[in-house]
């Protein structure tokens, strides 16, 4: 036996040593997954089989790296470089270059991103002159999205009545037309937008039988990780590869599915026993991640879905400490709380910075974690929310590299025409628009061809779209020859984009450059490391490829060491000693836009599931008793998901009177030292961001001070006696009914009937309670 398959237990081995045939590994966090595929390759490359057959679907490209390099390890040569690995989009993507022009896409179709496809459709809304307060273009974009991944095409559409009645009931009659017109404009520049990735794939395996033959000829083994979150679009495509061979193995937990809100279907997974002949099913029950605390604590909270298949994970690491609960009074506290534990447990336990993560549910919730991150001089790295490629000045530069590969690219065009400025406004572009729908022609044809277009622009600005067209097509030929840093490099000095920043002279305007110098940085180590591989010689096509699919994990290199930020959904599958998942609050977490169904709840709990099960040694569960949400100060309680871990794994900070708290918004917490109005009403000075309605520091100081009594006779119910019978008023639900008491001491549960709610369960610890009668 090889060496390194004594680095598995048997059920670990099992699925790896299985050659061929369907396979499927269901098992809980941590039980090994992700190394049973990594192993898995490297068994099939040690019995011969060539890396070219082999393809293997990842969630990010940086798994997929570090899986080859594990590879290239375990088989001691090189041969690791040629699988094809990565995520759906990024394969897809480049077999989409090669089969291209059968689609009738150029092969250096751009690939649009979100901000992209979003501007067109913003566009679309207007050309239309549809009320853009109900044809929300975010909400259009995303209906279109799902659409795509529902394999639901324009023509699809149009011959399903029930869709455009659906649209019409949400009132948005014309959503197909949009739907329609967007295609339409995409396929015009010659770009597609992400969805179109799969779409396409799909559209091309099906048209062109001999093109899936050619595929599946070509991955006679397949691997997919995380399959519980793969959309109808992306199952269809490994259904329709892995037909022949079905050499197919997939690895996946149902209780980690997380993206059913774009599409993702638990249903593949209970499926795929139907979808192949002779499935081998196979699980593993040992986690080796986290300790018991951790595993038991995540069990007892999936416990609580209906919807799932019954997994036993056990671990035989050491108990560790239990999990840390804190309330704390605001957000800036919470950062401050995270802040110094981080600090401590670094000190104490010796810990690194790359160590720590903290989680949230939304973006948003990063502020106030860095503010106090910043202050105690601890290096983090946020992933996620605006990327590096997504700055502005980026973008910029990217858009005229966009485009001198692909001069159909309307919004790159439209984004540096004239920029710098170049003297070409508004009203040019929209004649130009005008005549680029009626000839079918996209705008820089327009101008290629304008002597001979009846077009009322005068010679001046008929001279600056020339220099401009010029200035592109010389661009053009010089990429033909030079690598992409060469090109880049040329690009900013020669459009005048640095210059125009640094006549800007503003610190904001120094940073643009400075991000503008690490772009060619990064350009330059692209080439570099491409011209190392055999099939790629670092152009500029293939730069662009890679930019547009990079996440934001991907860029992770991890040399510098760093706490790591994200939200929930981007830590899946990633691993750290210390967790820490903060805003723990109703309406926050789980999330007040997704506890409207059963469904909705238990994607939420699944959530909280994947964010405890990313702690190795020890997870810390925040939250605070209010917090600025959308500019206003609101009330926070805390999330039902703290109370539905079994209490023997957590430990609370928090003493136990300390309940005895009232709403801090519109009550007299304020106190009279303070003056609530001029809290309120103070106008921001100008240049200062728009409202922040936050109290200073030194009134935070003050509230700290104050004690948060609960005066008569709102008794808070811990300290009364609350008995079958009782009459009680709760903030979010109302007035309610005791129907029963259960528990005792720091278990004592509620039961109460509420006119908003419906019959609740509450901890009485964390419920907060008037007693009316
Ligand atoms: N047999 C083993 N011996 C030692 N360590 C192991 C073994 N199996 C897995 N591990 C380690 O346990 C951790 C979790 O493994 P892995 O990431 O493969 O789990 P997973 O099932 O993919 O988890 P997730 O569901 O979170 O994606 C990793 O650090 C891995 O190296
Ligand atoms: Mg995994």
């Amino acid at each position: 036996m090889e060496a390194y398959l004594a680095e598995l237990n048997d059920a670990q081995r099992a699925p790896v040593l299985q050659k061929d045939g369907a396979m499927i590994v269901i098992a809980g966090a941590g039980s090994g997954k992700t190394r049973v595929l990594t192993y898995r390759i490297a068994y099939l490359m040690s019995l011969g089989v060539d890396p070219f057959n082999i393809l293997s679907l990842t969630f990010t490209n940086k798994a997929a790296r570090e899986m080859k390099t594990r590879i290239s390890k375990i088989v001691g040569n090189s041969e690791a470089k040629n699988l094809w690995m990565g995520t759906f989009h990024s394969i897809f993507a480049k077999i989409l270059r090669f089969e291209a022009e059968k689609l009738g896409y150029p092969s250096n179709f751009t690939i649009y991103d979100t901000q992209d496809s979003q501007s067109v459709i913003r566009a679309i809304i207007k050309d239309m002159r549809l009320d853009k307060d109900v044809y929300k273009y975010k909400q259009v974009y995303s209906r279109i999205s799902s659409y795509k991944n529902s394999l639901i095409t324009v023509k699809a559409y149009f011959q399903n009545p029930e869709l455009k009645e659906a649209d019409a009931m949400s009132k948005k009659p014309r959503l197909g037309e949009i739907y329609q017109e967007y295609v339409e404009r995409c396929f015009k520049a010659g770009a597609m937008d992400f969805d179109d990735l799969l779409l396409k794939t799909n559209e091309l395996l099906n048209r062109f039988p001999e093109v899936l033959h050619k595929y599946q000829n070509r991955f006679r083994y397949i691997l997919v990780d995380e399959y519980q979150d793969t959309n109808h679009s992306q199952y269809l495509i490994v259904k329709a590869l892995s037909d022949k061979f079905q050499n197919i193995c997939v690895v996946g937990d149902d209780a980690q599915s997380i993206y059913a809100f774009r599409g993702a279907n638990i249903n593949n997974i209970l499926n795929f026993q139907k979808d192949y002949d002779n499935v081998q099913m196979y699980r593993l029950e040992q986690n080796y991640r986290s300790t018991k605390n951790i595993v038991n604590a995540a069990n007892s909270i999936i416990e609580k879905n209906k919807t799932k298949l019954e997994k036993i994970v056990w671990t035989a690491n050491d108990e560790g400490p239990k999990i840390v609960v804190n309330r704390l009074l605001t957000d800036g506290e919470e950062g401050r709380f995270v802040a110094g534990s981080i600090f401590e447990n670094r000190m104490q336990n010796q810990m690194n910075n790359g160590d720590f993560a903290i989680l949230y549910r939304t973006n948003a919730q990063s502020r106030a974690m860095e503010d106090a991150l910043r202050k105690k001089e601890i290096p983090y790295r946020i992933y996620g929310g605006l990327s590096f490629y997504q700055r502005k000045e980026i973008k910029d530069v990217l858009s005229y590299l966009r485009l001198l590969i692909n001069p159909k690219d309307e919004e790159a065009l439209k984004r540096v025409i004239n920029y710098p400025a170049r003297g070409i406004g508004q009203t040019t572009m929209d004649k130009l628009s005008i005549a680029g729908n009626q000839y079918g022609k996209t705008i820089f044809e327009i101008i290629e061809n304008i002597d001979h277009i009846d077009l009322k622009i005068n010679k001046s600005t008929r001279t600056k779209l020339d220099n401009f067209v010029n200035m592109i097509k010389s661009f053009t030929i010089l990429a033909e020859n030079a690598d992409a840093f060469t090109v880049a490099d040329t690009v900013t000095k020669k459009t005048g984009l640095v210059q125009e920043l640094k006549k800007d002279g503003t610190p904001e305007g120094i940073a643009r450059i400075e991000n503008i110098e690490e772009l060619l940085n990064g350009i330059k180590d692209f080439v570099e490391g491409q011209k190392e591989l055999a099939d790629a010689d670092g152009s500029l096509a293939e730069f662009l490829e890679d930019v547009a699919l990079a996440t934001d994990m991907d860029k992770d290199t991890g040399d510098d060491d760093r706490v790591a930020l994200m939200t929930i959904h981007l830590a899946k599958g990633l691993e750290f000693p210390y967790v820490y998942i903060v805003g723990l609050e109703e309406d926050l977490f789980p999330s007040g836009m997704s506890m409207n169904t059963r469904s909705e709840l238990e994607e939420e709990r699944r959530l909280f599931y994947v964010a405890l099960t990313r702690a190795e040694k020890q997870a810390y569960l925040t939250y605070t008793q209010s917090r600025y949400r959308w500019g206003k100060l609101v009330d926070a309680e805390p999330s039902r998901f703290i109370e539905e871990v079994d209490e023997q794994y957590m430990d609370y900070m928090i003493p136990q009177d300390d309940y005895k708290y009232k709403p801090l918004i519109d009550t007299d917490i304020f106190g009279d030292d303070i003056d609530k109005s001029k809290l309120r009403q103070s106008k921001p000075k100008k240049g200062t961001p728009p409202p922040a309605h936050k109290p200073s520091e030194s009134q935070l100081r003050k509230l700290r001070k104050l004690k948060p009594a609960s005066p008569e006779p709102e008794k808070a119910t811990n300290a009364i006696k609350l008995e079958a019978g009782n009459v009680v008023e709760h903030m979010r639900f109302g007035k309610g009914k005791v129907l029963a008491i259960d528990g005792v001491g720091q278990d004592k549960k509620a039961e109460i009937d509420f006119e908003n709610g419906g019959i609740k369960k509450l901890l009485l610890r964390f419920a907060k309670l008037k007693l009316i009668s």
